[in-house]
């Protein structure tokens, strides 16, 4: 890594302005499993409204720090908040602002897509006079129309990332976080994922992961690369024209 290297990727990772609450913030956030260290002190600020990318080849720490988020992991050092609630301490405030989905994301195989996508917004606390609009809003979000009768194990895996991400988003929370969303997709259906996280910007924060660096390139407004738990550098994706070049001077 070269100085004027070092220099861009502390420009880029510079905090956001002290008036503005990050989507998303740690410092010095670790994980460890035993003796492997997964996140090794991440410090990190996401801004309301952008598309995040996270690249970085398997292992490299990006599912751990989403699942940290989630608040389906404890950190074992460091300070992680959600618009800033703290993903300890206020983890079900925290819940009710993020929507998350996992790489194999569980879709209830026996219930149709309605049922399931209903069953989801109970499950995240919606009143029952809301819950039938928010079905209603994601299905028309999503284009989910064609299939909302099917059961979920009868879906495409395009139709079923649709669904995993219409539940995400029934309790129409800020932030998203999609671990490699378009992973098993065909090229078509990579597309239209990626017109839709587009989409999703501005309304919604979105950190999304991918260890395909053309996905991010295309979708994220900026990028950061991991590699063994640790940041590597992070770019805004406007002032970077050739990301590979980029990678490769880090990894
Ligand atoms: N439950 C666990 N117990 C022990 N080690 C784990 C556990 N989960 C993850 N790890 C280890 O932590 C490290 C980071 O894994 P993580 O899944 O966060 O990486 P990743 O970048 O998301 O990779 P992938 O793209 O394969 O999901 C790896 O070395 C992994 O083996």
């Amino acid at each position: 890594m070269t100085i004027s290297s070092i220099d861009a990727a502390l420009r880029d990772n510079a905090p956001t302005r002290a008036t503005e609450i990050p989507a998303i913030s740690a410092v010095g956030v670790s994980k460890r499993y035993g003796s492997v260290t997964a996140l090794d002190r991440l410090t990190l600020d996401i801004r309301r409204g952008e598309v995040f990318g996270l690249l970085g080849p398997n292992g490299s720490g990006k599912t751990t720090f989403m699942r940290l988020l989630a608040g389906y992991l404890l950190p074992s050092a460091g300070r992680l908040t959600v618009a800033g609630l703290d993903t300890v301490r206020d983890s079900l405030a925290v819940r009710r602002r993020i929507g998350y989905v996992p790489e194999s994301a569980p879709l209830y195989r026996q219930m149709r897509v309605g049922e399931f996508l209903a069953f989801m917004a109970r499950l995240r606390g919606l009143p029952e006079p809301a819950v039938a609009a928010a079905v209603e809003r994601v299905v028309d979000r999503l284009a989910l129309g064609a299939v909302v009768n099917k059961p979920t194990r009868a879906l495409s895996r395009g139709y079923r990332q649709r669904a995993a991400l219409a539940q995400a988003l029934i309790h129409d929370p800020d932030i998203l976080i999609l671990d490699e969303p378009t992973n098993g997709l065909d090229p078509r259906q990579i597309i239209e994922m990626r017109e839709l996280i587009r989409s999703l910007a501005g309304h919604h924060t979105v950190l999304m992961s991918s260890h395909v660096l053309s996905e991010v390139e295309k979708t994220s407004d900026r990028v950061a690369v991991m590699l063994d738990g640790r940041l590597l550098g992070v770019q805004v994706m406007a002032d970077t024209p050739d990301l590979e070049s980029w990678f490769l001077s880090l990894t």
